[in-house]
């Protein structure tokens, strides 16, 4: 709990968490737990003393030098992930989580080929973590979506493998289709975004929804890259923006919403602390983005703790605050329905704490 006079009606807010990894929730507990589990010997402390224990694992996320030093541990850790099961309960580790953070509805991502690269199958993997969606909503009564992202670091045909798998198995049919949205992640720099326009642009004629990190350590090129040749609708970070004026009224005008991930910023050294994460300047200029926690099991708190963290450097005031939410209400890939229980449930909030 933070220090905020806030932080009742921060923990309140109705979310809407649109910046999320289901790997990135792979806490050390869990590495340990899906292990012995799976019969999965650890490196021993004498080939990486950082799998020696929990503990030791814990600390090695309490410091990253930049994306690539994280990616570089996120991935080593899938090992461990191999069942249809094993990923239901990652995916229902994410929702108890935000559950209690007060996530309503969620678009999350997943990256297929960080497991079919290591021979795991497509299908164990969408419905592993389908299962958990299927269950938040029953259980919990948050509505969820999956979006699935390409590594940009592989290429593109390794994308286009991908998309195969995802049309092949009928996850991209139907009104209620298992994956809505297409997503670009992994290391940034040298890894533009025009390298999937195929991809997304056959993402785009099957209907999908269309998102990409941008911008969080590669150049404003990335963002207006991404709006361009993918069809970007929503930009996954793009805290660089401020160094372009006016593709930052561009951002404004076209109505893009940004999955702005404050610690995930400070934690990968993009940014020293959250006051230097520009949500001042996006508020003022009319930027509508969205507060998410990226991968929150190696970046130090799930959604809440983001809220926090803003509140702490910028002291918004309520007002400010439903902005914020009601921005990530209208950016979600929802229908009017949904967004209006959500907007009900936000005026339901402000009323209790006005
Ligand atoms: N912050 C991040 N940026 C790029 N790729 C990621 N994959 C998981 N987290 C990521
Ligand atoms: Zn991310």
């Amino acid at each position: 709990m933070c220090q905020s006079p806030l932080h009742d009606f921060l923990a309140e807010l109705p979310k809407c968490e649109h910046h999320l990894h289901l790997e990135g929730c792979l806490s050390p507990a869990l590495v340990f737990k899906l292990a012995a589990k799976n019969n999965i010997s650890l490196p021993t402390p004498e080939e990486n003393p950082i799998y020696e224990s929990v503990e030791t694992l814990s600390k090695r996320y309490e410091h990253f030098d930049n994306l690539q030093d994280f990616l570089d541990c996120y991935y080593r850790a899938l090992d461990v992930v191999i069942t249809q099961e094993d990923f239901e309960m990652l995916g229902w580790e994410y929702f108890t989580t935000a559950h209690r953070d007060g996530v309503k509805h969620a678009e999350v991502f997943f990256d297929p080929q960080s497991h079919t690269e290591r021979g795991i199958a497509f299908k164990t993997v969408v419905d592993g973590f389908n299962a958990a969606c299927v269950r938040a909503e029953k259980e919990l009564g948050i509505t969820s979506q999956l979006i699935m992202c390409f590594l940009r670091h592989l290429p593109a045909k390794d994308a286009a493998e991908t998309m195969k798998s995802a049309v092949s198995g009928g996850y991209f049919e139907g009104e209620q289709r298992i994956i809505s949205g297409l997503g670009l992640d992994s290391s940034e720099v040298g890894f533009r975004p025009e390298l999937f326009t195929e991809q997304y642009l056959q993402g785009e004629k099957l209907g999908l929804h269309r998102t990409a990190h941008a911008g969080e350590e590669g150049d404003t090129t990335y963002i207006s890259g991404a709006l361009d040749s993918l069809r970007a609708e929503r930009i996954d970070h793009g805290i660089r923006l401020t160094e372009d004026p006016a593709l930052m009224q561009r951002i404004v005008n076209e109505k893009i919403l940004l999955t702005v991930c404050p610690l995930s910023n400070v934690c990968l050294q993009a940014v020293k602390e959250v006051s230097q994460v520009p949500i001042k300047t996006f508020l003022d200029a009319g930027v509508k983005f969205s507060i998410n926690s990226d991968d929150p099991a190696y970046f130090g708190g799930y959604i809440l703790n983001n809220y926090c963290a803003v509140q702490k450097a910028f002291d918004l005031s309520k007002e400010e605050w439903s902005t914020i939410v009601k921005n990530s209400i209208h950016g979600s890939w929802i229908g009017e329905k949904r967004k209006g229980e959500l907007l009900g449930l936000l005026e339901e909030c402000l009323s209790k704490h006005a």
